[in-house]
C-alpha cells in the first residue's frame, strides 16, 4: 500500500479506538502507522486487546504531535471529553486531517458546550472549521474537509430516525419525545460502579434525565433542518447488553400520512445510502440485527387513533455510533466511496 493514507489512532486502548483499529485493518486504502496511548506507551497493543494481534504497528506510541505528523496523514481521536478541544488545533496546525469521535467539536456554541459538558470549550476557530459528520445527511459538507466532529452514538440513531420526517414537515418538532437505550460499551472501557456487572446485569435504569450531553447536539441538528429552534425530551437508559442503541421516537403527525407513506418517504430520502436500511412497512428493527456493523435500521408505525408516529432506529454504538461512521467520514473526506472497508454484514445472533 505505497499510496495508502497513513492513520494514527489516539485513545487506542479504549473501545472506540480499538474499533477504529479493527475496522481499518480491513480498509483497502488506509495503513495504520501509529497507535497511541498516554498511559501505556511502549507496550504492545495486544497486551490491552488480544483480539488485535496482527496490525502492522503494534507497539503503542506516546502522544506527541510532531511524532504523529511525521508518521500519519489523518488522526482519529477516540479520547474523553476535553482532550480534542486542546489537541485538535495543534494537530491541524501540524498539517494533519482530524476526525474527532468525542463530543468536543460537535456543538457550535461554546456556551452550550460548557453548560452541558461542564468543561472549557474548544477555540472558536476549531468549532467553526469542524464539520458535523452525520454522513447520510451532511455528507456533502464532509467532502474535502480537514476536521470532522463525528456525531455521538445516541444522536446518530436519533437524527437518522427523525430528520427525513422533520425536513418533510410530516411531524410537529415540538411534540418529539425520544426514548433511548444503550448497551454498556457506550460508557467506555473504564471501570466504575455504573458499569459494574452486578449493578447492570438483570437491571434496567434511566440516567442523566434532562441532563444528557447529547440533548443540545440533537436539538442543534433538528433546529438546523427544521429552520427554527427545536427542543426535545430525550431520556437515556442503560440495558444489560454489550453493544447496541435503540432510539424510540414519538411525534404528532402533521397531515394524513400512513405507515406505508413514512416508509416510502424514508426510502426516498436515503436512496443510494447503503448504511440506512428502512424496514418494510410496519416491521421494527432490533439491535442484534445491526450488531458489529455500520448499518442503521429504521421502522415506523403510525397510530391513527392518537395521530402519532412511533419511529424505531437501531445502531451498533461502537460502529455506526463511533468508529464505523468515523471511517465513513474519512471515505467522504478523501473522495472515496463512503462504504469502502465497511460493507460487512452484522454479527447474528
Ligand atoms: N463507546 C462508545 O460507544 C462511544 C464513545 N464515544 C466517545 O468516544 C470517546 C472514546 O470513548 P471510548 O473509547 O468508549 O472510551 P474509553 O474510556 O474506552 O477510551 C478512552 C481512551 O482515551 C485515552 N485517554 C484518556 N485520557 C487521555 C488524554 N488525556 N489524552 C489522550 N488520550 C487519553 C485512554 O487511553 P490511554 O490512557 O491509554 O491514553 C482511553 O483508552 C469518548 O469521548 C466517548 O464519549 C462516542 C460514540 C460512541
Ligand atoms: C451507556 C453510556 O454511558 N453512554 C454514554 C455515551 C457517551 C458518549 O458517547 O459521549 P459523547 O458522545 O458525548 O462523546 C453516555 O450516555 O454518556
Amino acid at each position: 500500500m505505497s499510496n495508502a493514507v497513513r492513520a494514527a489512532i489516539i485513545g487506542a486502548t479504549g473501545y472506540g479506538g480499538a474499533e477504529v483499529i479493527r475496522l481499518l485493518q480491513a480498509h483497502p486504502f488506509v495503513q495504520i502507522t501509529s497507535v497511541i496511548s498516554t498511559s501505556s506507551a511502549g507496550t504492545p497493543l495486544a497486551d490491552h486487546f488480544p483480539h488485535l494481534q496482527e496490525i502492522v504497528v503494534d507497539i503503542l506510541d506516546e502522544l506527541n504531535v510532531e511524532l504523529i505528523a511525521g508518521k500519519a496523514d489523518v488522526v482519529f481521536l477516540a479520547t474523553p471529553a476535553g482532550v480534542s478541544a486542546e489537541l485538535s488545533p495543534k494537530l491541524l496546525a501540524a498539517g494533519l486531517k482530524v476526525i474527532d469521535i468525542s463530543g468536543d467539536l460537535r456543538l457550535k456554541s461554546r456556551e452550550d458546550y460548557e453548560k452541558w459538558y461542564k468543561r472549557t470549550a474548544a477555540p472558536e476557530a476549531a468549532l467553526e472549521q469542524a464539520v458535523y459528520g452525520l454522513a447520510e445527511v451532511f455528507g456533502d459538507e464532509v467532502k474535502g474537509s480537514e476536521l470532522i466532529a463525528n456525531p455521538g452514538c445516541y444522536p446518530t440513531a436519533t437524527l437518522l430516525g427523525l430528520i427525513p420526517a422533520v425536513k418533510a414537515g410530516w411531524i410537529d418538532p415540538s411534540t418529539i419525545i425520544i426514548d433511548a437505550k444503550s448497551g454498556v460499551s457506550g460508557a467506555g472501557r473504564g471501570v466504575g460502579l455504573g458499569t459494574h456487572y452486578a449493578e447492570v446485569n438483570e437491571n434496567f435504569s434511566a440516567y442523566k434525565v434532562n441532563k444528557h450531553q447529547h440533548i443540545p447536539e440533537i436539538e442543534q441538528a433538528l433546529s438546523r433542518v427544521a429552520g427554527h429552534p427545536v427542543v426535545t425530551t430525550f431520556t437515556t437508559h442503560l440495558v444489560p447488553m454489550t453493544r447496541g442503541i435503540m432510539s424510540t421516537m414519538y411525534a404528532t403527525v402533521i397531515g394524513e400520512h400512513s405507515t406505508e407513506a413514512f416508509t416510502e418517504l424514508y426510502r426516498q430520502f436515503y436512496e443510494g445510502r447503503k448504511f440506512v436500511r428502512v424496514r418494510n412497512s410496519g416491521k421494527m428493527p432490533a439491535t442484534k440485527e445491526v450488531s458489529g456493523s455500520n448499518y442503521c435500521d429504521i421502522g415506523f408505525a403510525v397510530d391513527e387513533r392518537t395521530g402519532r408516529v412511533t419511529i424505531v432506529s437501531v445502531i451498533d454504538n461502537v460502529v455506526k455510533g463511533a468508529a464505523g461512521q468515523a471511517i465513513q467520514n474519512l471515505n467522504l473526506m478523501m473522495g472515496w466511496d463512503e462504504t469502502t472497508g465497511l460493507l460487512f454484514a452484522p454479527v447474528y445472533p
